[in-house]
């Protein structure tokens, strides 16, 4: 039974503030081979500590457990900034809203001063989630850099640099805190966990908790779990990456079903995860080989080749969000 490989970022991660190139290699490769026919990896010993997810994870248990008209108040509405209720995502067409309920937090919109954080009831909030954020876009620029060594670009800060926007305005990279409620009364039908889809950006960083349900789509259409494991967080590639890599590097569909034991139906499930985006101002086509991608081009989200040519990454991330979202 295949397993999605567990790496040893330690020499790479964010507790060291200057990493030598052949640290970065090593890591990179190992991380561009789990990501060839995973898409997914495990990475131990980060730098980002399970207590600062710990930390996340109450202040926002704090603010799912308001009631819902107060939870109303935070929608999300402007910025890709706010809560969905249960349902409000829909990954696939015709199918119900996933059982789910989540905090957006696109990390520019955090400039913005329209956008509402839920500090007047929860007070560390905002202060906790960009707290998080920061941690986070320093492992993702460690992760970009040692991704650059294993793909062997030429340029070995090219993909760090084409992120290095994260937490500005220009940049679509965004926080989102899940929360998987108990299932206390049948589910309407089709209706699961999380929907079966891809990301949309460049990489995921997730953070989830031992609860477990995460299966993943391997090549030939079987699903394996994303067993969790103690302080290790999973890594994966996304849309852009993947069509920025020509398929080096591959997208894998994920989905999350309803449990069936009753023990299992009533435990939350809790999750993490930062999507790491690049600049929005970036064209689409700008990828980082130069492999003719137009014979072979497999549809990035139902977009033609000719109509992903004119994009830049924000118009593309707009088209997705309006495909998603009822
Ligand atoms: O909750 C999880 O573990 C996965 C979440 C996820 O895949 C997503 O939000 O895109
Ligand atoms: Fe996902």
């Amino acid at each position: 039974m295949p397993s999605i490989p567990i790496v040893d970022f330690e020499p790479c991660g964010i507790h060291h503030s200057f990493v030598a190139d052949v640290e970065l290699k090593a890591v990179g490769d190992k991380t561009y081979e789990a990501f060839m026919d995973y898409g997914f990896v495990y990475l131990k010993n980060t730098g980002i500590s399970s207590t600062s997810v710990d930390e996340l994870n109450e202040v926002t248990e704090e603010f799912f457990s308001q009631p819902d008209d107060v939870k109303a108040k935070y929608f999300r509405k402007i910025n890709n900034f706010g809560y969905d209720a249960i349902g409000k995502e829909k990954l696939v067409d015709g199918h119900p809203g996933d059982y789910k309920e989540s905090f957006n937090m696109t990390c520019g919109a955090t400039k913005n001063p329209d956008i509402v954080w839920p500090d007047d009831v929860v007070p560390e909030f905002s202060k906790t989630a960009k707290s998080f954020m920061k941690k986070c876009k320093a492992l993702a620029l460690r992760v970009l850099d040692a991704l650059s060594f294993g793909l062997n670009l030429e340029n070995p800060t090219l993909l760090s640099t084409l992120h290095s926007s994260m937490l500005e305005t220009n940049n679509g990279s965004s926080l989102r805190c899940l929360r998987y409620p108990p299932i206390l009364k049948p589910l309407e039908k089709d209706q699961i966990r999380l929907a079966e889809h891809t990301d949309y950006g460049s990489l995921t960083l997730l953070f989830q908790d031992m609860v477990g349900g995460l299966q993943i789509k391997m090549r030939d259409g079987t699903y394996i779990d994303a067993v969790p494991i103690k302080d290790a967080i999973l890594l994966n590639v996304a849309d852009l990456l993947q069509y920025w890599t020509n398929g080096r590097l591959r997208s894998t569909p994920h989905r999350i079903l309803s449990p069936t034991e009753e023990s299992q139906k009533l435990t939350i499930r809790r999750s993490v995860a930062f999507f790491v985006h690049p600049s929005e101002d970036l064209l689409v086509s700008r990828t980082l080989f130069n492999d003719n991608l137009s014979g072979n081009y497999t549809k990035l989200r139902g977009l033609t080749y000719d109509q992903l040519q004119q994009l830049t990454v924000g118009e593309y991330l707009q088209t997705q969000f309006h495909d998603t979202y009822a």
